[in-house]
């Protein structure tokens, strides 16, 4: 990976730009999480700010969170994307041989193994990391019976994992559909779907290349074999025992079988880029596209110590780097667990304990970014195409002075309607180094 190491060419101000993942809503929605929520230190922002509302990919889009991150770095996804699967692999610290290896995003799920029913996708957000380690362990390394394939199998944070399919002397391609039926592939990019028949799909070639063939025979051969292996796993056995779901299946989505090539951030922005994430998804973006990457430990679920360990990373970053994108979980997953209380309280946690006191300590070299990578409404429970707020506080800026930090609000601001989040960077770099 390059990591540019060049100097701070021109740069006046360092950027935070500070991203919450799925904390934006509907347009549509009566009141919006950001509207119910006390979060004095974004409306502070929204006051201070030039402000506008943003399509993270494209008007008609509802983005997975990669390309949408992607974009928001700068990038057309559509120009340097090439699946999800590599991108969380390498977040996950797993290389993959192009050519010859195609990586899954994964989830474990709890599915009934007779009629293939998806009963929850990701097993009740229940399966502590622990428990996926062990049931990836027995997954991992498995030999398939054709083309002399097999399978790497890497449990990541809660549901989630990691599966490449390999073959030792066949040519594989990333051209097949996802058996997760909330996503739906078009090309190399999934987008959600708002509402789905929910089995477990038989993987199909989307070309009619001998490779993508072979690679939808081996990714259903593991799929046979992985959800015999899984039910019957003493892991399982006990949280059946204690009456929780079985993580008894895992669904794929988001082939890929090779890693973005694109200028890296330091080179295409001139300066010192730090990425700080939580997630593999967002540490393999950082990792791929060159940046300093910061890894930070998953949340405890003790907001006052996780932001606050957060907050200090992301000061430590600055001095060392002119933009430092961080990028925050919070509000995602009670989105799309359609709990509007829980994603009003942790867009709250996230005011409190990260904005307020980042805020507070912020000096007049810095600007400030704020965003999200996407909307995930509790109204809907998955991802949407809907334009997310966008905030730009620098010092001295004439700002819109708007009341409130909330998508309604910032229709009315001076940044407008963006069309493409991957717009956004190069134009506020531009001011930067003004
Ligand atoms: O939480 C995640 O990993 C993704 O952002 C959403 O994926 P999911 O729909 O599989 O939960």
């Amino acid at each position: 990976m390059i990591i540019y190491l060049g100097g701070n060419m021109g740069f006046n101000l360092k950027l935070i730009y500070l991203v919450l993942d799925g904390m934006g809503d509907r347009l549509s929605d009566p009141v919006t999480t950001l509207e119910s929520a006390e979060k004095p230190g974004l409306d502070f922002i929204a006051s201070n700010s030039k402000c506008g509302l943003m399509y993270t990919v494209g008007k008609g889009v509802a983005p997975e969170s990669d390309e949408a991150v992607i974009s928001l770095l700068g990038y057309d996804p559509h120009e340097v994307y090439t699946g999800r699967g590599p991108l969380e692999a390498l977040g996950a610290g797993i290389p993959i041989k192009e050519g010859y290896e195609v990586a899954f995003r994964a989830n474990f799920a709890t599915v009934d193994s007779s009629s293939l029913r998806i009963i929850d996708r990701r097993v009740g957000r229940s399966l502590k990391t622990e428990e996926a380690r062990k049931l990836a362990e027995a997954l991992d390394k498995m030999e398939l019976e054709k083309y002399d394939g097999y399978v790497r199998v890497i449990a990541t944070i809660g549901h989630r994992a990691v599966v490449v399919i390999g073959s030792r002397t066949r040519r594989l391609s990333p051209m097949v559909d996802n058996n997760d039926p909330a996503y739906k592939r078009v090309g190399l990019v999934s987008i959600a779907n708002q509402s789905f028949n929910p089995f477990l799909k038989e993987i199909e070639p989307l070309d009619n290349s001998e490779e993508a063939r072979a690679t939808a025979e081996l990714a259903n051969l593991f799929m046979k074999k992985s959800i015999e292996i899984l039910d019957t796993h003493p892991v399982n056995k006990e949280r059946v025992k204690r009456g929780l779901p079985p993580a008894n299946a895992l669904l794929l989505r988001d082939a890929g079988g090779s890693f973005p090539r694109a200028t890296p951030l330091g080179e295409k922005y001139g300066g010192r880029f730090t990425v700080l994430a939580e997630m593999p998804v967002e540490i393999g973006i950082g990792r791929a596209f060159g940046a300093e990457t910061i890894v930070m430990d998953p949340p405890t679920g003790r907001p006052e110590i996780d932001y606050k360990i957060r907050l200090e990373k992301t000061f430590e970053a600055l001095e060392k780097s002119d933009i430092v994108y961080v990028h925050l979980k919070g509000p995602d997953e009670p989105g799309h667990d359609g709990d509007a209380a829980l994603k009003r309280k942790r867009i709250e946690e996230i005011d409190r304990h990260y904005v307020q006191p980042l805020l507070a300590r912020l000096k007049d070299n810095t600007a400030l970014l704020v965003t999200a990578d996407h909307a995930t409404p509790p109204s809907v429970k998955s991802h949407t195409d809907d334009p997310v707020p966008v905030a730009f506080y620098a010092p001295g800026i004439k700002a819109d002075g708007l009341k409130a930090f909330s998508e309604k609000e910032f229709a009315k601001g001076s940044l407008g309607l963006i069309e493409h989040g991957w717009m956004l960077l190069p134009m506020v770099v531009k001011y930067l180094k003004e």
